[in-house]
């Protein structure tokens, strides 16, 4: 099976997909295709260049992920499985501490280790990378730049790790989700049958009308369904315009799942169930 992700090797979506084909149990047949960016992630998937991509959709510090978020809804794609990962951010450069002029990383990760940044390199310039171990790559060609990447990025490209566990909590996670092209034959979303734990859904009211989003989570509530994440995400057509993306448990080959999303459908403009599937969590 070929799975595409955001490289170079190193990167924490490069870690989600090893842990993923190993929890697969199909490590021997398997190889991973690295992209610049997670827009060419959902292009391989689309255009069938790999049959699986693997990207960040949320992070424990910092939030969503909203190119993945804005890509879900416009994709012919299902989710099909997800992988947390325990996020572990280092310092790294071929210098010292004191050599630093440039620190590099992926603007989630920046995001992820603000105060680090301010606390001890106000004056230091700050660039952005696609990726942490794009940075990490970068970082091994110059003595006055600093990556902020793993440490696996610290072994693949010769850095120093000069300080491990940056991040701004100690706690630092990131959820990926498996995608693979929908089959439109078949219209299936569920891919673990039994034992599937979630599913996720996009809802687009579209009515700005009191009460319509507590009727929409109504019809999850009075079934006792249990939600375990909402967000909304702005519908790009005017300013206050949002979609809903709503995690819930349970499959949708539960008959009152089934039930929940045929009366949703009802009530909204629009309705995108992005698939049923299984997790795992990492260790570090
Ligand atoms: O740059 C990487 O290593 C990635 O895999 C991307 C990414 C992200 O977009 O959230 C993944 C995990 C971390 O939260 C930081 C960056």
């Amino acid at each position: 099976m070929i799975v595409g992700v955001l490289g170079p090797a190193g990167s924490y979506s490069d870690k989600a997909a090893k842990g993923w084909i190993e929890k697969q149990g199909i490590s021997d047949s398997s190889s991973l295709l690295y992209y610049d960016d997670i827009s060419d992630t959902f292009s391989a998937v689309i255009e069938g260049k790999t049959e699986i991509g693997i990207v960040p959709i949320e992070n424990s510090i910092e939030g969503s992920v909203g190119i993945t978020l804005d890509l879900l809804l416009d994709s012919d794609v299902t989710i099909i499985g997800e992988v947390v990962v325990p996020i572990e951010h280092c310092l790294l450069s071929r210098g010292k501490m004191d050599d630093i002029r440039v620190i590099l990383s992926h603007p989630q990760a920046l995001a992820q280790c603000r105060q680090f940044i301010r606390t001890h390199f106000r004056n230091v310039e700050i660039r952005t990378t696609g990726s942490t171990s794009h940075a990490a790559k970068l970082a091994n060609e110059f003595e006055e730049m600093a990556a902020i990447a793993s440490k696996e990025s610290a072994k693949a490209y010769g850095l120093n790790i000069l300080m491990p566990n940056i991040q701004d909590r100690k706690q630092n996670h990131t959820r990926f989700i498996a995608i693979r092209k929908t089959d439109n034959e078949t219209g299936e979303t569920n891919t673990e049958d039994a034992c599937t734990h979630k599913t996720s859904v996009i809802a687009y009211i579209g009515n700005d009308k009191a009460g319509s989003l507590y009727e929409l989570l109504g019809e999850f509530a009075k079934r006792g369904i249990n939600l375990t994440r909402i967000e909304s995400r702005p519908s790009k057509r005017s300013l206050g315009d949002y979609l809903f993306y709503i995690d819930l448990e349970g499959s949708t080959s539960d008959a009152i799942i089934k039930d929940a999303l045929y009366h949703i459908e009802s009530r909204v403009s629009m309705l995108k169930v992005l698939g049923s599937y299984n997790g795992y969590q990492l260790d570090s």
